[in-house]
């Protein structure tokens, strides 16, 4: 009887909080809503250790939050979100540490595709971004069962970060990118028109006449599935970038509130979002400043 009750209690709450929280998404909706949100989960451990608990509570409580958060950017209309969930450098932690997250990742990427889950309730494309071959042979599989399960969804895009660092991405795609250019000269050159461009040395060759383009970099990137994000999240009050979107993030507005991932709630989404709309004519206009003419070769710096 009292298990009933308190379920009802909670249901009423719950359906509360979602008419409030329409309301307050309605109000924000007369501004400019971002179109792409990226989170640094930052804080995970010191969550644990703060409230005592077992080592990994902190990072299961964190992925909750996570639900949380997708469940309020997608209801508040956010396409793309994006989340740091494991970096390259992460790999170098403790055996223990390493294993138990990635043992975490394997379970919730598996319920991620679950009928019920948010990820179909929303019909969510999921991406993973990195080096995937740097995760054990199980994380990798679920992974790409992920994408493939979800790849025909398009209202909204979930990219998880995972073995990821933006200097990697970015050395990554400039090797695509040169490689991709060699090839066609190869080809150009097995046809007759290539006029002995392969065999010119950088000395024979005139300025201006870059190889590679800013474009081609760009089509080249993990990333290159979304937007550049308008907003970066990161928990803890931390504000650093650590090493993520450095390429993407020229014109982000920053939000860096003191709670630890695993405490953050609908009003940190809904003051970051504020924070962008204030800022929003000013980030525009920095992006009409620096904008890159697409078929241009030199970067431009703001
Ligand atoms: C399927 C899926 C998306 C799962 C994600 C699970 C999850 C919450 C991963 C977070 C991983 C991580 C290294 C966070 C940083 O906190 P930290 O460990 O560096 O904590 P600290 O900042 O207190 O040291």
């Amino acid at each position: 009887m009292d298990k009933e009750r308190g379920n009802q209690a909670s249901r009423i709450f719950g359906n509360f909080g979602s008419i409030l929280r329409k309301c307050i998404f309605g109000i924000l909706s007369i501004g400019p809503v971002p179109q792409h949100i990226a989170f640094i989960m930052d804080g995970n451990r010191r969550y644990a250790k703060k409230w005592k608990l077992i080592e990994g509570t902190g990072h299961r409580i964190g992925f909750l939050a996570l639900m949380s958060m997708l469940q309020y950017c997608y209801e508040l209309g956010v396409k793309y979100v994006t989340i740091y969930a494991f970096s390259i450098d992460n790999f170098k932690r403790r055996p223990e540490e390493v294993h138990y997250v990635m043992e975490l990742m394997q379970e919730k990427i598996e319920g991620l595709i679950e009928e019920e889950s948010i990820v179909n309730r929303y019909g969510v494309r999921v991406y993973f971004i990195g080096d995937l071959k740097l995760l054990s042979k199980s994380v990798r599989l679920a992974a790409e069962r992920a994408m493939t399960a979800t790849a025909s969804n398009s209202k909204a895009v979930l990219s998880i970060c995972v073995a990821y660092t933006s200097t990697d991405e970015i050395v990554h795609s400039v090797q695509e990118s040169c490689q991709e250019k060699w090839d066609e000269l190869k080809l150009l050159e097995e046809s007759g028109a290539g006029y002995g461009l392969i065999g010119l040395g950088a000395n024979e060759m005139n300025q201006g006449d870059d190889i590679i383009s800013v474009t081609d970099v760009e089509k080249h990137m993990y990333m290159a599935v979304t937007p550049d994000p308008d907003i970066l999240i990161r928990t803890s009050g931390e504000t650093r970038l650590s090493n993520f979107l450095l390429w993407q993030t020229a014109h982000c507005h920053l939000y860096s509130p003191s709670a630890l991932w695993p405490e953050i709630g609908f009003w940190h989404l809904f003051w970051a979002v504020l924070d962008f709309q204030r800022n929003f004519v000013y980030l525009e206009e920095r992006k009409k400043v620096v904008q890159i003419p697409h078929s241009d070769t030199n970067c431009s710096s703001s």
